[in-house]
């Protein structure tokens, strides 16, 4: 009997990349009809590995998956999996760690750009036939200023290198990056998370979603941050308590936000934050190119091959 892989949901229109893989190492693949967590149960019950995008992957998921080795999320944040529930199974959790860093940096760069400069709001109004020059006169330099990473990993350091171009400052906050690391990549770092929040004129998320930072943006620390400054998240929506930043927003206690991701992915209907001047959304897009998809795919799909040919996965995260 093949060994098989089920794939739990897609976001892309066909599955030619994942079957070709899996096809040539004569591997049974199927695609989830419903990405539903009853089908899933039921369909992966039998599965030796299982492939990842956005689907839940909860510990009653888990529970009933029989002969699975390997779960693979088709992406580097693992959020969606409980990664302690897969130990206990003794399933091994991995991801895509290194496929789309130029992408999202180029994406958050951009979004920072569109929202201090405010180039998608004097698009719109343009395109309604209002041309008002006005509402640019208060738009700051960014040479000189400071532009925060929290998070200083691989995508991190992307944007730093972009940061300094344009004559940025670049600080950092990340309490597991070596000093080393981060002076080579000339970010100066501040170690006291409240003077960093603080310090900085512009602040860009680039930090996994866990436990220990769900909601690290809230009330309480949005409040440390200058009203001059904004926020850029183009990591995971948990990191920010939404209507928290909402209420900041409105309050003009912070000066903008540009956000690629939202605490509930699809939003019903257009998100509250949308109704807002200051802010810039994307649907979670940060991570795509044509590119970038390709090595997605590609790299995803070969990693399970080589654990359930080899027993050993290259980017294991548990
Ligand atoms: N929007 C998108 O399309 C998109 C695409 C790729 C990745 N992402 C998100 O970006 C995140 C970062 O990706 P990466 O490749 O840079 O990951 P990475 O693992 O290379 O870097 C993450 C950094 O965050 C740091 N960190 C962990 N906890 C922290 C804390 N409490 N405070 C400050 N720093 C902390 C880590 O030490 C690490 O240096 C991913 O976890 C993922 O959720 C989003
Ligand atoms: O984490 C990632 O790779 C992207 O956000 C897609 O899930």
């Amino acid at each position: 009997m093949n060994p098989s892989v089920l794939m739990t949901d897609t976001i892309f229109p066909d599955t030619l990349v994942e079957q070709d893989v899996f096809q040539k190492e004569s591997i049974d693949f199927r695609l989830s009809p419903s990405g539903e967590l009853a089908s899933l149960g039921e369909l992966g019950k039998d599965a030796d590995a299982l492939l990842v995008v956005y689907a839940d992957v909860s510990a009653e998921l888990i529970e009933q998956l029989d002969r699975c080795k390997i779960i693979v999320k088709a992406g580097i944040g693992y959020n969606n999996i409980d990664v302690e529930a897969a130990s206990r199974k003794g399933i091994i959790v991995a991801n895509v760690p290194d496929y789309c860093q130029d992408e999202v940096a180029d994406h958050t760069f951009g979004m920072f750009l569109a929202l201090v400069r405010k180039i998608c709001h004097l698009d719109s109004q343009v395109k309604q036939g209002v041309w008002n020059a006005n509402q640019a006169k208060s738009v700051p330099q960014l040479r000189g200023k400071k532009f925060g990473l929290l998070g200083c990993g691989a995508i991190g350091q992307q944007v730093a290198l972009r940061a300094r171009a344009f004559g940025l400052e670049v600080v950092g906050y990340d309490p597991y990056s070596s000093p080393d690391l981060l002076a080579q990549h000339h970010i100066s770092q501040i170690e006291d998370f409240d003077e960093f929040l603080h310090e900085v004129d512009f602040l860009s998320l680039h930090l996994p979603l866990t436990e220990d930072t769900r909601h690290i943006l809230n009330k309480s620390t949005l409040s440390k941050m200058k009203e001059t400054s904004v926020v850029i998240n183009t990591s995971r929506g948990g990191l920010i308590q939404e209507n928290d930043l909402f209420t900041a927003l409105i309050e003009g206690r912070l000066a903008g936000a540009a956000m690629d991701v939202l605490e509930q992915e699809p939003p019903e209907g257009a998100p509250e934050l949308s109704s807002l001047d200051n802010v810039v959304i994307t649907p979670h897009t940060a991570f795509l190119s044509q590119d970038s998809v390709a090595a997605l795919r590609k790299k995803a799909s070969q990693e399970i091959v080589r654990t359930i040919r080899n027993g050993k996965a290259s980017n294991p995260v548990n």
